[in-house]
Formats: structure tokens, sequence, C-alpha cells
């Protein structure tokens, strides 16, 4: 059965615009674990502009302490700070991103066999610390194999291209790469991940055409959908799209 994982980043951007405790990022996380959201998921990028290092700490201890069945997953790019706050704050699993610190969003996946010389030591010193790593990569069939060389876990495919194209032949295009990018994940002892710009309305498509993904991370489009419905509706609604369509 695939994962939902809610990612609250778009709940701390709004926090964040006013000097107020509110909207309370881990008030929405204990509503969106109590609906059924099988875990969550942060991007504390270094400018700090929605999840900040504090939110961190304050959402690694609730699942820790109130939902011990639910899984905490860490996002960002793994320089030495990102590291460190990581392996303090011990999460399920950290999905290793290459994003620029002045990128507006993540819009890419990694060059694995290119950054071996950034990601081999964070690999390294998370798997030491029993913490599932995971990598974001493109819709390429050719890069699954890269990541389990250097010892990933999991890659997140990246499913941007798609969410911005569904409904049209390139969207369909890109459901027919991320299915092949798929198979060759799984061919290389991969668990397959993927999020970005998943939406109720794009993601049937998506679990029936991609075999075998283990979890979704969804946050832009759950929270708009959230404003008009509430999280807790918001989370069955998702939850439902994916159990109705999970490949088989
Ligand atoms: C890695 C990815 O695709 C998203 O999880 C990312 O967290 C989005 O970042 P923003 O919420 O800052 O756009
Ligand atoms: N890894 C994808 C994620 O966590 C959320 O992406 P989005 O739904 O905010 O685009």
């Amino acid at each position: 059965m695939t994962a939902l994982s809610v990612n609250l980043n778009k709940v701390a951007l709004l926090r964040n615009q006013r000097d107020l405790p509110w909207p309370s990022v881990v008030g929405i996380a204990r509503i969106v674990l109590d609906a059924g959201a099988d875990g969550i998921t942060v991007h504390p990028r270094p400018d700090e502009r929605h999840i900040r290092r504090s939110d961190v700490y304050d959402l690694a201890a609730l699942v820790r302490d109130e939902y011990p069945d639910k899984e905490f997953n860490i996002e960002g790019y793994p320089d030495d700070s990102f590291v460190a706050l990581v392996l303090e704050n011990k999460p399920h699993q950290v999905t290793f991103v290459p994003d620029d610190p002045n990128q507006a969003t993540s819009d890419h996946g990694w060059d694995v066999k290119g950054s071996h010389n950034v990601l081999a030591d964070p690999i390294r010193r998370m798997k030491e610390a029993g913490i599932r790593v995971s990598l974001f990569v493109d819709e390429d069939p050719n890069i699954p194999p890269d990541a389990a060389e250097i010892g990933a876990d999991r890659i997140e495919i990246y499913t941007g291209p798609y969410g911005g194209t569904f409904g049209t032949p390139e969207g369909d295009h890109h459901l027919q790469r991320m299915q092949v990018t798929s198979r060759a994940a799984s061919a290389a002892g991969l668990v397959i991940n993927a999020g970005h710009d998943l939406t109720l309305e794009n993601l049937p498509a998506f679990m029936e055409q991609v075999p075998n993904v283990a979890e979704v991370s969804i946050g832009h489009g759950i929270t708009a959908d959230a404003l008009l419905m509430g999280f807790a509706e918001a989370v069955r609604r998702y939850k439902s799209a994916i159990t109705l369509t999970d490949s088989k």
C-alpha cells in the first residue's frame, strides 16, 4: 500500500508571515496524522523561508513521543548544517535534494554519478545512524543503478514535470518515463518514493501507471485543497485517491 507523507512546508510559510505562532505546524501535523496520513515531511531550507530548524525538533519529538507508528521524513541538500540537523533529530528517512539555497523550489533531481563527492559521506553517516536514505531523482531509468551503487535505500521520483502537464500528450510522456524509471529502480533493488506537484486531479493516473510506489510526499496541492475542505478531509481524499488506484 502506498504511504502518504504530508509535507508541512506551506503551513510554515503562512505562519512565518507574522510574528505569531499560528497556524501551528505541530497542530496541523497532529490533524493530518490523526486523519490517516502515514507520515510527515519537511524541507528546512537554509533561508528558513518556511520550515525553521526549531520546527524540525518539535516535529521529531511529536512523531517520536505521540505517533510511534508514523514516519518523519526530512528533505534537504546534504551540507554540514543539514546533515547535523538530521543526525540530531533521527527521522525515519532523509531525502537528499540537489537544491541550490536560492532556488524557488525543487525543480530537478541529482546527477548521482557526478555528485559522488557530495553524496557519499552524508549517505554513509545516515546509514551508520540507522536513517533510511532516499535520493531525489529525475524520471530517467539510467539513474537508479547509480543510486543503488552509492548506497541509497530509495529514490524519490521528481513528479513536477508530470504534475505541470497532466492531461496532455506531454503528461502521458512523463508517465511513461516515470514508469520505466520505477521499473529500473525495482531492478536495482531500490524502493520507490515520488513527489512534487501531485494533486487529487493527477494522482489517480500516476498511481495507475507507475508501479511499486511505496510513498508519495505531497504538500503544496494538499495544502491548497485543505484551504477549501480542511486538512482532515483533504488527507482522507488523498488517501482514497491513492488506495483506489494503487497500481497492481
Ligand atoms: C523536494 C520536493 O519536491 C519538495 O518536497 C520540496 O519540499 C518543495 O519545496 P518547497 O515547499 O520549498 O517548494
Ligand atoms: N517531495 C515532495 C514533497 O514533499 C512535496 O512536494 P509538493 O507537493 O509541495 O510539490
